[in-house]
């Protein structure tokens, strides 16, 4: 073809028709509109004209697509196909250029190697033919650059074609897939994923693991072990691309300097047997030291607080206890650096003191020893210390290390020893921070208020807390809207030892829970959010795991059965009321199986955890949300909302006794004496009888007992007075039965009727 029209060009080139005209005419071609022929010559000239400037286009559109940012999304997907595509074009260009420039990966060198014989041959096939344009759908593809080759064939307009819109196909056969020399992942690959990155087809991965023992389906996910184990086979390296978890407030490194700390105020859990004196021992230390000092102060129970003795703090853990302490801890939360154990004089070493003492230990927390109650009579502060040296604490007067301290919590005496004793333990103890950070630290009580929402008491461990700050706590997340601290006062800013009462989160943590802030509200609310949705999915997992343990327990112990709860309510103590009270239901053959318990609103995620363990919720004085709602009636979820503990109490119990395989109960209800046999063909034997006691009824199972031995157990046949069929006969009267296949009747033979009736449990 030696002529074209201008659209015909135009539409090649994917171009306005009006801008051939133009450059046409600027080349001082003579063209009228887009029908025009042009000639060879003009071709040439435009091909020319038009081939650097693609590239230049392409360039172009690049910039453009980076300039504009709400194409982020779009160029990166743009790019990541790019990608694909320049891959496939360097592995087929490869062989023509060879020296790997444009790609420096292994596989990908490698490939080129070996795919250099063939291209070469390709290449050189091409050399020896005369006319080029003839074989030129045998070229590797990427010729769009080549003008001169463009030019050659301009008279071949489908080879123009294939060569300048997208990559021909090569026909060429396909190169084999090349093994690479490594691989990486992390955590784990499905065996098509992993056949995909050695360049095999699953079904030989199959195989493969089908010798080593593994039977694995397609979808599979293999760990490490196997993955190397299959890798190593094929003599290929793997390397496990460790992924940091965002989520993880442990991935925050921690880079504060030596001179970034300065010194913090200790944080001190009172510990100690029932009725020793703890929460006395709280409040006269809180009156002796903060009423005086903060008159006025209108003091609140957020769970801790603060007092200053000479110029320096000390923070109590509001909450005594072994439980709370220790639920903390068993959510990772080390947050005492002192605890006191009280003892009271009169009354020695308790069972809870001991618990006391290992729970401190296994937290390496170290003890100071309040031998409380001393204004008693009976007060004797050398049995406490002969008692505690059995658990290895050792008064410094008889030569070890535990500081003794006599108090009278009622008195306030003692009191500022102790203080004072505190106060050297944190010096040796050299506790650090840097308040010129963000804040970090654990919660210490949350709860869901009904003015103010969410609210939590935060123990600022590191850093300073400020108003408006992003801040992620647990699996929640918010911006800091108040603080209040322990004596009822808004602050602005809280820094390293510092409990504080915030509102401004979306949900109510739990005590223990982490908290950090974060530089902006979105990456605070994304990392909460994925917190939670991870969290719902451990927890679902966590159940589906119990389950199946009980599936074995269930075997074990006989077929009992369970009902699944979760609580929500309005505080802490009422969910675990609640659960305690909900686990001492005793209906024989069923178990409450407490799932989670929590504080706050019902939300989708408790409808989602009830529905994959097929649970009943039951909120206590709170309510679901309005997504909850929705999903609770999707997913079928029973969610049972109550004020007052022992209507849950009653409900479930009944729940309980209902979900039970009915129990029944044989009832005798009569006996019959048989006084007469008749044998009938046709129909058998025919007892005549006479029904000594209660009654016989048409429906009755019956036993037949000769000389006190059941002979025969099942249904009557007929039963009838006379010649009638009767539906029962009452004592005192004669009868006729006969029974279900069964004609081994004898006079003098016992018959009792019974009926099997349910029981209904007490
Ligand atoms: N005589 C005397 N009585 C005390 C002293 N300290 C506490 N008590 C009394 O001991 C009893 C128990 O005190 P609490 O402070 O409630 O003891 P607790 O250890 O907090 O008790 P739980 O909270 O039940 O574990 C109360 O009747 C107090 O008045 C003291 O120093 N001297």
């Amino acid at each position: 073809m030696s002529k074209m029209r201008v659209y015909e060009y135009a539409k090649k080139q994917n171009v306005q028709s009006k801008d051939i005209i133009d450059k046409l005419k600027n080349m001082n071609v003579d063209v009228s509109n887009h029908m025009s022929m042009i000639d060879e010559e003009a071709i040439r000239k435009l091909n020319d004209a038009y081939q650097p400037k693609n590239s230049k286009t392409e360039e172009k559109h690049k910039i453009e697509h980076k300039k504009n940012p709400s194409n982020v999304n779009k160029v990166e997907n743009r790019n990541e196909s790019k990608k694909e595509n320049t891959m496939k074009i360097k592995k087929d260009e490869a062989p023509k250029k060879n020296n790997g420039s444009s790609n420096n990966t292994k596989p990908a060198q490698k490939s080129n190697q070996q795919n250099a014989k063939p291209a070469q041959k390709s290449n050189s096939g091409q050399q020896q033919n005369a006319k080029p344009g003839q074989k030129g759908g045998n070229r590797p593809q990427g010729n769009r650059n080549n003008s001169n080759f463009n030019n050659k064939n301009r008279n071949n307009k489908n080879n123009n074609n294939n060569n300048r819109g997208k990559a021909a196909p090569a026909p060429q056969p396909k190169p084999t897939p090349v093994t690479p020399d490594k691989i990486t992942f992390s955590e784990s690959l499905t065996v098509s994923e992993l056949a995909k990155k050695l360049a095999k087809e699953p079904s030989e991965i199959i195989k493969k693991l089908m010798a080593l023992g593994v039977m694995a389906t397609i979808n599979q996910e293999l760990d490490k072990e196997t993955i190397e184990l299959i890798a190593s086979d094929y003599n290929v390296e793997v390397e496990e691309e460790i992924i940091i978890d965002v989520t993880e407030f442990e991935n925050y490194e921690n880079n504060d300097k030596e001179e970034d700390l300065s010194v913090r105020p200790p944080v001190v859990t009172i510990m100690g047997h029932v009725d020793h004196g703890k929460t006395t021992l709280l409040d006269s230390i809180r009156n002796t030291k903060v009423t005086a000092s903060e008159a006025g102060g209108i003091t609140q129970h957020i769970g801790a607080y603060q007092i200053e003795d000479k110029g320096k703090k000390i923070t109590f853990l509001d909450t005594p206890g072994h439980a709370a302490f220790t639920t903390m801890r068993a959510r990772g939360a080390q947050v005492t650096d002192i605890t006191i154990l009280v003892v009271a004089a009169d009354d020695g070493v308790m069972p809870q003191t001991v618990e006391a003492i290992n729970h401190a230990k296994a937290a390496e927390v170290p003890i100071i020893v309040a031998v409380n109650k001393m204004d008693k009579e009976a007060a004797n502060p050398d049995r406490v210390m002969q008692e505690l040296t059995e658990h290895a604490l050792i008064p410094e007067d008889w030569g070890g290390d535990t500081i003794f301290v006599n108090v009278s919590a009622i008195k306030g005496e003692g009191i500022d020893d102790l203080i004072e004793m505190i106060q050297l333990v944190a010096e040796v103890e050299e506790l650090k921070a840097n308040p010129n950070r963000s804040a970090q630290g654990t919660v210490i009580e949350a709860q869901l208020d009904k003015g103010r929402g969410s609210v939590a008491t935060l123990l600022v461990q590191n850093g300073t807390l400020n108003i408006g700050d992003p801040i992620v706590v647990g699996n929640t997340f918010g911006r800091v809207r108040a603080m209040v601290n322990d004596l009822g006062r808004r602050v602005k800013v809280a820094g390293p030892s510092t409990p504080v009462e915030i509102t401004g989160l979306n949900d109510v943590p739990q005590a223990g829970d982490q908290f950090m802030v974060f530089t902006d509200e979105k990456k605070a609310r994304q990392i909460g959010e994925a917190r939670s949705k991870k969290q719902m999915e451990a927890q679902r997992k966590e159940s589906s795991k119990l389950n199946l343990e009980d599936l074995f327990n269930q075997i074990k112990e006989g077929d009992i059965k369970e009902i699944n709860v979760i609580i929500k309510a309005d505080v802490q103590g009422s969910a675990e009321a609640l659960a305690g009270s909900l686990q001492k239901i005793d209906v024989e053959g069923v178990k409450v199986k407490i799932l989670h318990t929590g504080v706050g609103a019902i939300t989708e995620s408790d409808i989602i955890l009830a529905s994959a363990s097929n649970a009943i919720i039951i909120g206590f004085n709170v309510r679901p949300d309005n997504n909850a709602k929705r999903t609770a009636d999707a997913e079928k979820v029973d969610v049972r909302l109550h004020r007052i503990i022992y209507n849950v109490i009653e409900e479930i119990e009944s729940a309980m006794k209902g979900m039970l395989d009915p129990e029944f109960e044989e009832k005798v209800i009569g006996q019959v004496e048989i006084r007469t046999t008749f044998k009938v063909s046709k129909v058998g034997t025919i007892a005549g009888c006479y029904v000594t006691d209660g009654k016989v009824t048409r429906d009755s199972t019956v036993r037949l007992i000769r000389d006190g031995v059941v002979i025969y157990e099942g249904k009557i046949d007929a039963l009838k007075r006379f010649k009638d069929d009767a539906k029962e006969v009452s004592a005192g009267y004669e009868c006729g039965i006969t029974l279900e296949k069964f004609n081994d009747i004898k006079e003098g033979d016992v018959i009792e009727a019974y009926v099997m009736e349910e029981i209904k449990r007490a």
